[in-house]
């Protein structure tokens, strides 16, 4: 795999919630391929996508119509189901971002359970890189699950930002970025790629941009919001300038990473 050194942290921009709104009425607006483009010119370095079981924002037809335009990436998020496999390897997203769905959750409200589900999730990963599609893997920041991803051969985690995200005093906030500046550590000692999100906004980013050796942080929620009042274009500039700020405040060494496509 050929590699190259990359500074500063990527934004991969979820655009779930322009179908959210999308789907809160049934007409065909806003449209979340037009938002995914406005995106990337604004400097989005990825566009994500959550895939849910439910449909309850972005459709198979959104998956499909964007992975033949994107010029980034495409991280395509779903549960490690036969039917989202099945999807993913027809349309073979550059990145798939494996996470735990319920039905009921308002939001994704935790990481996978990697130690528990050790052999369905290896299978999975292997279906997945056979087709050409890195697979990386949303969980906590517990090293069990770090190590255990590493294990299944997974190359890429994601943190889980959003007990950070949640905390209600600055000492259960402080624990949490604690806990998350560990996992990234350890992840980057065992070679993975550590990328972290879920509940980041234009405060909270900045000390997770701070930590050395995250790679991508992947905020939807905060930036649809800002862009009732900003515009998208708007709202993902100002989201790259936070972050960009955050990393110049606490300068790192470049780190070593898989190179991007086009
Ligand atoms: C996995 C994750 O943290 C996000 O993609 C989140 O799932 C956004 O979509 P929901 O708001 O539907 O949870
Ligand atoms: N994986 C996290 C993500 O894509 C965005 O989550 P949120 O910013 O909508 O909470």
């Amino acid at each position: 795999m050929h590699h190259e050194t990359v500074t500063g942290v990527l934004l991969g921009v979820n655009i779930d919630h322009v179908a959210t709104i999308r789907r809160a009425r049934g007409t065909r607006y806003p449209e979340p391929i037009q938002a995914a483009l406005v995106a990337e010119q604004a400097g989005a370095d990825s566009i994500t996508l959550h895939l849910r079981e439910d449909r309850r924002h972005i459709q198979e037809r959104d998956v499909e119509l964007l992975c033949g335009i994107l010029q980034t990436r495409m991280n395509l998020e779903m549960a490690a189901t036969r039917e989202m496999g099945a999807i993913a390897c027809r349309v073979t997203p550059a990145d798939c971002c494996l996470v735990p769905e319920r039905r009921e959750e308002l939001t994704t409200e935790g990481g996978l359970d990697v130690v528990a589900q050790r052999d369905h999730l290896r299978d999975f990963c292997a279906q997945l890189a056979e087709a050409g599609v890195r697979v990386s893997l949303f969980i906590d920041a517990e090293p069990a699950q770090i190590e255990a991803a590493q294990a299944i051969g997974a190359p890429v985690i994601e943190i889980h930002t959003g007990h950070y995200a949640d905390a209600v005093s600055p000492v259960a906030r402080a624990v949490e970025l604690e806990r998350i500046r560990r996992a990234v550590d350890l992840g980057r000692s065992l070679g993975l790629q550590v990328n972290a999100g879920h509940g980041l906004d234009y405060h909270n980013v900045k000390a997770i941009a701070a930590i050395p050796g995250v790679r991508e942080l992947n905020i939807g929620h905060s930036i649809v919001a800002r862009a009732i009042f900003s515009g998208l274009d708007g709202a993902v500039r100002d989201m790259k300038a936070v972050i960009d700020a955050a990393c110049a405040a606490d300068p790192r060494p470049g780190v070593t990473s898989p190179a991007r496509g086009a």
